[in-house]
């Protein structure tokens, strides 16, 4: 066994108590060992963490990873005019190259701010993958699924590569990525083929991702052809599972929350995207309340616009007393909660808490600046007063990702440089 501890830094406890601890890795087996004192000498490696708090690495579980290429493009629109308009037509000209490149600026801006495990809708799913296992980061990933417009077969065929890219590529990384399949949402599937991903999906045992309920036009036409909530429209299908991460959940009743919380979906809750599309403000007290696992995710970076989770953190505490009108709504531990335990059960790691047989999969917090000073409570720090930038290291499945700010797979200059090329060869593709 090769061992990494962290040491001399405070240690958020499953409880989220703060204690002065060392964390002791077991890097080949990338889980934790043990959490306690002076386990630093016997160690094959160090990561000072003093000065620091050590927390569970946070958990981005909704996100189109390359979507940096898009970060400024098409800003201040509602999101239907910005897909169909300028997202889509963009999207069109991505070849895996550029996908490659975007995923790349997303990983390296996920991991300086103590991401390790993201879940990410999108196409190009081989050179994604390819990226997740450079970076050491954790994901669980699926190829999203479209067919409105399409004609039956290419419908069944784009269907048929989101079950394709789940089968071949679970597992890869070394375990690190999983996949799920990826229907879009319930407005950009035709009917008959969520009922297949639903079926198919379940015998196979592959989970199931989508966008649910993002905004009014994803319920409306619903409710007028089903004649029912978009919720129970889904669980006919037979959507709504165990092992179901939706994303957003704004636009959703009683019922629905009930249902959901039911039958053990996670919602997905994403306040920049929503706050930013105008798309609206998801019931988050009241899920949390009902029992629903309430997780956080970024979305694309073309609608946030960055991959900070911790800004997730601040603003779903935020928006959701303010949209609570009660000041105690979405506590600070609730938004914590979210962006690690949630996070980790939504996309099926065991990941999450700081507490030995868990994954190593953790961050360091840097406590020695203004912005976090005085030491009242930290749980307070993490979701109010941090950033991503307060981030010293990183470390995923017991590897170090980042040390001391220096991102280990990747040399950041090239991978900016890319990712520029990648997103003007885009523009002009798109608008040639
Ligand atoms: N196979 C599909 C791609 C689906 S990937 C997932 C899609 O979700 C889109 N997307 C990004 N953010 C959002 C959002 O907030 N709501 C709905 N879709 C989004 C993203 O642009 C991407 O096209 C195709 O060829 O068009
Ligand atoms: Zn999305």
């Amino acid at each position: 066994m090769t061992t990494l501890a962290l040491t001399d830094g405070f240690v958020l406890t499953p409880g989220f108590a703060v204690e002065k601890r060392d964390v002791l890795v077991d890097a080949d087996a990338g889980d934790i060992v043990e959490v306690g004192s002076d386990l630093g000498a016997d160690a094959d490696d160090t990561l000072d963490a003093s000065d620091g708090l050590v927390i569970p690495g946070l958990v981005n579980a909704h996100s189109h990873a390359a979507m940096t290429l898009l970060r400024g493009y098409a800003d201040d629109k509602p999101l239907d005019a910005w897909l169909r308009e300028d997202v889509w037509p963009i999207e069109a000209t991505l070849r895996g190259s550029d996908v490659r490149a975007g995923a790349e600026l997303a990983m390296v801006e996920m991991i300086r701010s103590g991401v390790t495990a993201v879940g990410d809708m999108y196409f190009h799913v081989g050179d994604i993958v390819d990226v997740v296992d450079r970076s050491g980061m954790r994901a669980r990933v699926g190829h999203g699924v479209v067919t409105v417009g399409k004609d039956d077969d290419d419908a069944q065929a784009d269907l048929d590569e989101s079950f394709h890219v789940a089968e071949k590529f679970d597992g890869a990384a070394d375990g690190r990525v999983r996949t799920a399949v990826m229907p879009h949402s319930l407005t950009t599937v035709d009917e008959e083929l969520l009922d297949e991903a639903a079926e198919r999906s379940r015998e196979a045992g592959i989970p199931l991702h989508f966008h649910l309920n993002e905004t009014p036009a994803e319920v409306d036409p619903i409710v007028d052809e089903a004649g029912e909530r978009p919720s129970a429209y889904a669980d006919d299908r037979g959507l709504l599972r165990p092992d179901t991460w939706a994303a957003h959940g704004v636009h959703t009743d009683e019922s629905e929350i009930h249902l959901l919380a039911d039958r053990g979906v996670t919602v997905v809750h994403c306040p920049a995207s929503n706050m930013k599309l105008a798309s609206g403000m998801a019931p988050v007290q009241e899920m949390l309340d009902a029992g629903v696992n309430v997780a956080l995710g970024t979305d694309g970076a073309a609608s946030n616009n960055d991959l900070d989770v911790f800004g997730e953190m601040r603003d779903a505490a935020m928006v959701g007393k303010l949209a609570a009108d009660d000041a105690s709504a979405v506590s600070a531990e609730s938004a914590l909660r979210m962006a690690t335990e949630n996070g980790a059960n939504a996309l099926g790691f065991d990941s999450g808490r700081i507490e030995p047989g868990r994954n190593a999969d953790l961050a360091v917090v840097d406590l020695d600046v203004p912005h976090l000073t005085p030491h009242h409570d930290l749980v307070s720090h993490l979701v109010y007063a941090a950033r991503g930038s307060d981030v010293r290291h990183t470390v995923c499945d017991g590897r170090v990702l980042m040390d001391d700010r220096d991102v280990v797979a990747f040399d950041e200059g090239e991978v900016r440089e890319r990712a520029q090329e990648a997103a003007s060869g885009a523009v002009d593709r798109a608008e040639r």
